[in-house]
């Protein structure tokens, strides 16, 4: 089957060379040229591990291409809309220009009975919007939202956990449905569940299961907060709840907070869409999860300032992180980044190290300092900050990373390192969530 899919950036290049791999042909179409270039030489703009090479090999096939050129997507059978949905400048609910554009952009290369998917994460009545927009075009719309997360976004999208089809009422459901069976095909042979519903539904699916992501998240993150002030360590209670299976264990690391381009905006346009619709025990539920991870960050300032003796004015801070998770290059709403600003406004030198974050977004921040190994970071520095639990910064010796440092101090804001092991090679550690707590809980069968 030939598919499109219109925008391709962390969701869509990867949607794109998933439907190669699932032996489709596609047309990835996309405005950003320097973008398109970089994907059609099998180098994909962004860091994301096995990307490269589904791509390559999509491209090799034959079946894979990308294009600035509209008119390319003429023919397919499924064009899939992967736009960003940015939190909008001025407010918390969702920028659907994006959206907008691309519907308006396709319309003349629409043939009837072509099926138009909505994959990027939008609020509640956007499918109604859009399908108004459709309307003469004789294409039908579903929405089909997606789940991967950045940092395993390939095997996210060949093993997913289930599949969403938002259909509308009608008579043309199972024509819909049939075509996206068709698309989803190896998948579904698999085994992968699939959810059959109406478009308001599988748009507030989503919304929904990252909200209750972010709620988990924030939920640790509070109780860390009491278990720093009372001596208890997160991270083994953390353990002994996620060993019961009714709550689960993903979720439940604490540490500075949660980012990204995902969770943050999509908590913040659940927030408007409950208000909307007058919902406002979900609203200040979700204002208060909002404001937890607000804090986690915060407090990881007040740590370090702490940690230095209560100034940081003119002391050099190695932070170790700068991308919102490992895995990713990418800086959207990135508590590592932030943490760095902030400490960066009360005065101290930061230098941040980073892996994978591209050199053109260190320009952005002219008021920090960017390195790419951590030994850069940390010599001569008074503490050190681990804010991104990359491997290189987890697997760091702490005995020799003691010597680059002019007092050996870290905090550590994802829970990353053993206590134990930190603090018998002379180091001050302090855990987001444990304090200085050496990590009492041991798990045993
Ligand atoms: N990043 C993820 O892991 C992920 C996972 C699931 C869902 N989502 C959702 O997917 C959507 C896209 O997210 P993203 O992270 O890929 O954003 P992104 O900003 O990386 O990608 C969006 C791409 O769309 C392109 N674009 C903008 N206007 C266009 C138009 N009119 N026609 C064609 N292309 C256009 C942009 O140039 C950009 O490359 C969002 O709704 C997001 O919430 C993202
Ligand atoms: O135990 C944990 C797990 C995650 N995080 C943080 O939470 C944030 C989000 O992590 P993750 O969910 O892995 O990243 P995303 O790639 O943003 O994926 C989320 O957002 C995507 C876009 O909507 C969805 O498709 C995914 O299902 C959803 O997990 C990151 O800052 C992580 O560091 C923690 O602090 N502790």
């Amino acid at each position: 089957m030939k598919v499109s899919v219109i925008g391709c950036g962390y969701l869509g290049a990867v949607h794109a060379a998933t439907m190669a791999s699932l032996g489709h042909t596609v047309v990835g179409l996309e405005p950003d040229a320097t973008k398109v270039w970089a994907l059609a030489q099998g180098l994909p703009p962004f860091h994301e591990p096995g990307l490269q090479e589904l791509v390559q090999e999509g491209l090799i096939s034959g079946r894979l291409e990308f294009t600035t050129e509209p008119s390319a997507v003429a023919g397919s059978s499924v064009h899939f809309i992967c736009v960003g949905t940015p939190q909008a400048k001025t407010a918390m609910d969702a920028d659907l220009s994006q959206i907008l554009a691309a519907i308006d952009a396709l319309l003349p290369y629409l043939h009837p009975g072509d099926v138009v998917a909505g994959k990027s994460t939008v609020p509640v009545g956007t499918s109604e919007l859009v399908s108004r927009r459709l309307e003469g075009s004789g294409a039908f719309l579903a929405w089909n939202p997606e789940f991967l997360r950045q940092g395993s976004a390939v095997s996210d999208s060949l093993h997913p956990e289930r599949i969403v089809y938002g259909l509308p009422s009608g008579g043309n459901r199972s024509r819909i449905q049939t075509v996206l069976d068709t698309v989803y095909a190896p998948l579904l042979d698999g085994g992968t569940p699939r959810i059959v519903t109406d478009w308001a539904t599988a748009e507030l699916i989503k919304s929904a299961a990252n909200a209750f992501l972010a709620m988990k998240l924030s939920y640790i993150n509070a109780v860390g907060e009491l278990c720093e002030q009372v001596g208890a360590d997160v991270v083994g209670l953390s353990l002994a709840l996620g060993l019961d299976g009714r709550i689960g264990a993903d979720y439940l690391k604490a540490g500075v907070g949660f980012g990204g381009g995902c969770l943050p905006k999509d908590l913040r346009s659940f927030r408007v869409q409950a208000k909307d619709h007058g919902v406002d025990s979900l609203e200040e539920l979700l204002s208060l999860v909002d404001g937890i991870n607000a804090d986690a960050r915060y407090r990881a300032g007040e740590s370090a300032l702490r940690m230095c003796g209560g100034s940081v004015v003119g002391r050099r801070i190695g932070v170790l992180g700068a991308a919102f998770k490992a895995d990713t290059d990418d800086v959207r709403d990135s508590p590592a980044l932030d943490i760095a600003l902030q400490l960066a406004a009360e005065g101290a030198q930061v230098t941040v190290s980073d892996p994978r974050v591209p050199e053109h977004t260190w320009l952005a921040y002219p008021q920090l300092s960017f390195v790419r190994h951590a030994e850069q970071a940390l010599r001569g520095a008074e503490l050190a900050m681990l804010l991104t639990p990359w491997p290189e910064f987890v697997g760091l010796d702490p005995a020799e990373t003691a010597l680059l440092m002019s007092v050996p101090r870290m905090y550590d804001g994802r829970n990353a390192l053993d206590p134990v092991a930190w603090k018998t090679a002379g180091w001050e550690y302090y855990g987001a969530g444990r304090g200085m707590a050496l990590g009492s809980v041991q798990a045993a069968h």
